[in-house]
């Protein structure tokens, strides 16, 4: 049995415009997800798309001005608030996407200890400071005393050492150095083989697929595909969604291959511009005209504003 499952979550804001009208943005709608003991599921999505949001419904920290519906469950139980707020931090972890929230008030070891369930609390917060590089004295500062990297490495380090059931990543590694962005991915990988549920959150795929088990796509507010990670890696043929085979199309590997199951005459465009390297948005997300195409190799195209 799963130990996250989302069904069919949908998350919206009211807002007022001026005239002070009422008007509704639905940011998700009718997501589905599960994770299991042992699997790293990656979210992946473009700017806005709804991953910290569905990560923080999942915690139980929407914004005031959310407004949500479905069903999310933790270990066959309906998540209540009073069981979010009972679980949070301890049975489930978050690496928060921003900085902001490390205390500003609590040095940086205590802290990272204050996450500590079993074993001695300063011993594991060394060991943690060595894996992800984090100078020994960085113990002592507090988090305005750090640099951007540092302090993403002391809230991978706060959540990494927690011992949580379901650990969710919420683009952990942006700013980090290569060394360290493995560090991170393998520590992830680790805490999944020893039987924690891991929600990698990300836009990006090829980092994300060095240690997924599966990916979810998240577009337009839903989840438009869930794939086997291999289903990413090999030939792409297996995935049904267009953004999901964009995604595909957009990894360095895939540069000049046709999208799978289509095969664009050189000058034919499709209705979203799938075909540009390194670009996975639709036209309607681009914002400009239809991209100008130009024939690299027959039946190859690429777009010009991403050359
Ligand atoms: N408190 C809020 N009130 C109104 N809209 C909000 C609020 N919080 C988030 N949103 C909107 O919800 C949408 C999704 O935000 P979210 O932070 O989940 O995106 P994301 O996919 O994590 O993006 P990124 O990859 O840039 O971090 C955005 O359009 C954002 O403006």
């Amino acid at each position: 049995m799963p130990i996250l499952e989302v069904d069919d979550l949908s998350v919206s804001f009211m807002q007022y415009t001026r005239g002070f009208k009422q008007t509704r943005l639905q940011v998700l709608q009718g997501v589905q997800l599960s994770v299991g003991r042992g699997e790293i599921v990656a979210v992946i999505g473009s700017s806005g798309s709804g991953k910290s949001l569905l990560a923080h419904a999942v915690l139980g920290i929407l914004p005031s001005n959310a407004a949500m519906s479905g069903t999310i469950r933790y270990d066959g139980d309906v998540l209540t608030a009073q069981r979010q707020e009972q679980l949070r931090g301890r049975e489930i972890a978050l690496v928060p996407q921003s900085v902001n929230f490390l205390d500003p008030l609590m040095k940086v070891g205590a802290q990272v200890r204050s996450s500590v369930r079993t074993g001695d609390p300063l011993v594991e917060q060394r060991k943690s400071f060595e894996r992800f590089r984090l100078p020994p004295d960085a113990e002592n500062r507090y988090p305005h005393q750090l640099s951007g990297g540092m302090a993403r490495r002391v809230l991978v380090s706060t959540a990494t050492i927690s011992g949580a059931s379901l650990l969710i990543a919420d683009e952990p590694t942006p700013g980090l150095d290569p060394a360290v962005v493995q560090e991170t991915l393998s520590t992830l990988r680790e805490l999944a083989d020893q039987g924690a549920a891991v929600l990698l959150i990300s836009h990006d795929l090829e980092s994300a697929l060095r240690v997924a088990d599966r990916v979810a796509v998240l577009y337009a507010g839903t989840t438009v595909e869930i794939a086997a990670a291999e289903d990413f890696a090999d030939s792409g043929q297996r995935l049904r969604h267009p953004y999901a085979k964009a995604l595909w199309r957009a990894l360095p590997q895939n540069e000049f291959l046709p999208i799978p199951g289509s095969q664009p005459q050189p000058g034919e465009l499709p209705d979203g511009c799938l075909f540009a390297p390194r670009c996975a948005l639709a036209t309607s997300e681009c914002g400009r005209e239809r991209p100008p195409m130009r024939v690299l190799r027959e039946g190859k195209t690429r777009c010009f504003h991403a050359t």
